[in-house]
């Protein structure tokens, strides 16, 4: 009987413990709705004390502590605001109800005895009565329970409601917080960026602070370069003044200048003319003669010459007498020369006196210099010498000092073009020396006259030059490429006629000055004798050929020496290249090469017999190729 308020508290209970699992977020909460329960509780306990006795007279005092603890679950319920006025009055209600049986038993005192059935009855009825009005009671607290438990269930609605607006909230604030944590970070990376830049201030500053003491430096400096600058502006100033000073002096120095030059240009004129009468005076065709030293160095037994006299030579022969009866005589054939020179005349001595010729080609005169001789004379030698300073020859002693000369020219004006060719006359054929290509394809060559005279060469390389070294590197092809062989007299037998050709033009713009002019440099082959050189098949035909072109260029000498109108250059290959050199407008000079030793005296008698026929041709007078 008396567990139906335990139970219904139960009901509650489970009833709230239902939405438990909805409310754990929300403790207070729970906590009021266990609270609203726990009045039940004494109830209970005094259920279980009601029970210890089970005795008619113990049943009123079961209702009262019930009533009590309702009107205490009652009483209690407003205090804690969760019990509504409505519960409070149904508690109110049951507890009155209650309280009128029990006052009724409080009068019945003591047990019925066995046979007072009607007693029995009237207690029984009341019992029930008693039962009734508590169903009436329960049934009525269940109502306000279930009341409550709807007004519970409205306000767990709205604490559902409440805790989704918290937990929107909640994840409001989450968003807040990361939005805080992304700025905690910002403000870390500020912070970094903040550590750097004042790192960058300071260091700024530092380099202000050097730059400011720098600045104060400078300021420093500026102020005493100012004041350098106003004493250097004054001695501008002065420097500026002794310059218009100068300008003038200048401008009257160059005057002078012009002057002096006028007067260079016109003394170069004077000396070219001058030079020219020298030289005519001289000859146009000149001899010198050279005599080869003997091979062991001694001294020649049938060549004289005179210590005093520089132009004569005397070749001494001791002739035997024809009868038998008289005396050996000796017989003197003496030759005189513009020079001779001796054995022990140096390349450099000779070479003095053919530069002035060079000179004269440099002025636009032809200038033609060959050595004629016996084989093994030192044509060659004196034409070309050997590679030391002191040994070289006319050839590339003459080529420096046109280079050296057109120079020296070149600040009054001048400039030359040079052009090189080299031809040899081989077994009366043309060849070129300056040939480069295979041996097989080399062209031929014939010898052309143009229509003022010139004569030029076929197929020839004319190699533009500019310096000596370029000159001296065509000698030495030349050289590979001319035909030489031992023979019997000479260990490198020059066996053709070569003719080494530099051709100048000069031009001087601002005289409106021209001139043209050609050196020719010839070394000869030699003349032989077919008993003294016992040539045989090649070397006999080359011979013959040398032998053959030398004694025309005698019969063109010959003829030229007793001015006869017909000259025939055109016998050989040689008198027809050399016919302006010869005959025409050139300044000629002649070596006669000739060997000491004895068993050569034949040949050199010859040769010195032809040089003195040379050397009495008037070959007319050589005009410049001047405009
Ligand atoms: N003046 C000199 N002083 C010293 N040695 C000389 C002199 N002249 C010639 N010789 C020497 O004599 C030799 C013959 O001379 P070179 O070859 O010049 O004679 P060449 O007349 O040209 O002979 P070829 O007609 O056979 O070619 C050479 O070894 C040369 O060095």
């Amino acid at each position: 009987m008396s567990r139906l308020p335990v139970m219904s508290q139960k009901r509650v209970l489970v009833s709230s413990s239902s939405s438990s699992e909805n409310m754990q977020d929300f403790a207070p909460l729970q906590k009021r709705i266990r609270h609203d329960a726990e009045p039940a509780k004494p109830q209970a306990a005094a259920t279980v004390i009601m029970g210890a006795r089970p005795t008619a007279s113990s049943k009123p005092a079961v209702s009262k502590p019930i009533a009590r603890s309702r009107a205490a679950t009652v009483a209690s319920g407003p205090s804690r605001g969760v019990v509504k006025p409505p519960v409070k009055a149904a508690a109110a209600k049951v507890a009155s109800t209650a309280k009128a049986p029990t006052g009724a038993k409080v009068g019945a005192g003591s047990r019925r005895p066995p046979w007072d059935l009607k007693g029995k009855v009237c207690d029984m009825e009341e019992k029930v009565q008693n039962y009734q009005t508590k169903y009436k009671s329960v049934n009525q607290e269940n109502e306000v329970l279930k009341e409550s438990m709807a007004q519970n269930q409205l306000r767990t609605s709205e604490m559902k409601k409440e805790l989704e607006r918290l937990r929107n909230t909640n994840s409001e604030y989450e968003n807040q917080l990361e939005i805080l944590s992304g700025v905690e970070e910002e403000l870390a990376r500020v912070s970094a960026d903040k550590d750097r830049l004042e790192q960058q201030l300071n260091d700024l500053k530092a380099r202000y602070k050097s730059l400011e003491t720098l600045n104060c430096n400078n300021e420093t400096e500026l102020q005493t370069m100012k004041v350098t600058i106003s004493a250097q502006e004054s001695t501008v100033a002065q420097l500026r003044q002794a310059l218009g000073e100068s300008r003038e002096e200048v401008h009257s120095l160059k005057e002078t200048v012009s002057q002096q030059k006028d007067e260079l240009y016109a003394g170069e004129m004077e000396r070219r003319k001058l030079h020219n009468t020298i030289q005519e005076l001289k000859g146009n065709i000149r001899v010198f003669c050279r005599v080869r030293p003997l091979r062991d160095g001694g001294l020649s037994k049938h060549i004289s010459l005179a210590a005093d006299d520089k132009t004569s030579i005397c070749l001494a022969k001791t002739e035997e007498s024809h009868t038998g009866k008289g005396t050996d005589t000796q017989r003197n054939y003496t030759f005189s020369f513009d020079r001779v020179f001796g054995p022990q005349a140096s390349q450099q001595e000779v070479f003095e006196e053919i530069s002035l010729l060079v000179q004269s080609a440099l002025d636009g005169y032809n200038v033609c210099c060959f050595a004629y001789g016996p084989t093994g004379s030192g044509k060659t030698y004196t034409m070309e010498g050997e590679e030391y300073d002191e040994t070289r020859g006319v050839i590339p002693r003459a080529v420096q000092q046109i280079f050296k000369a057109s120079d020296k020219l070149a600040c009054q004006g001048w400039e030359f073009t040079f052009t090189a060719s080299f031809v040899e006359i081989y077994n009366d054929t043309l060849r070129d020396l300056l040939y480069k290509g295979k041996a097989d394809k080399r062209p031929e060559h014939e010898i052309r006259k143009s229509n003022n005279n010139e004569l030029t060469v076929t197929n020839l390389t004319y190699q533009k030059v500019s310096c000596e070294d370029q000159v001296l590197g065509l000698i030495a092809l030349a050289n590979n490429n001319r035909a030489t062989a031992q023979t019997s007299q000479n260990d490198r037998s020059s066996r053709s006629h070569s003719v080494f050709r530099l051709d100048i033009d000069g031009v001087n713009v601002g005289r409106d000055a021209k001139c043209k002019s050609s050196l020719c440099l010839v070394d000869l082959a030699g003349s032989e004798r077919l008993l003294k050189s016992q040539s045989q098949g090649e070397r006999f035909k080359e011979m013959t050929a040398i032998n053959g072109s030398l004694s025309n260029l005698g019969i063109v000498i010959a003829a030229l020496a007793n001015k006869e109108s017909f000259v025939p250059y055109r016998n050989s290959k040689l008198t027809y290249l050399l016919q302006n050199c010869l005959g025409g407008n050139s300044k000629t000079l002649m070596f006669v090469n000739i060997a000491p030793e004895s068993d050569s005296f034949g040949e050199t008698l010859n040769s010195l017999r032809f040089a003195s026929k040379v050397n009495d041709c008037v070959i007319g007078t050589a005009s410049a190729n001047r405009k």
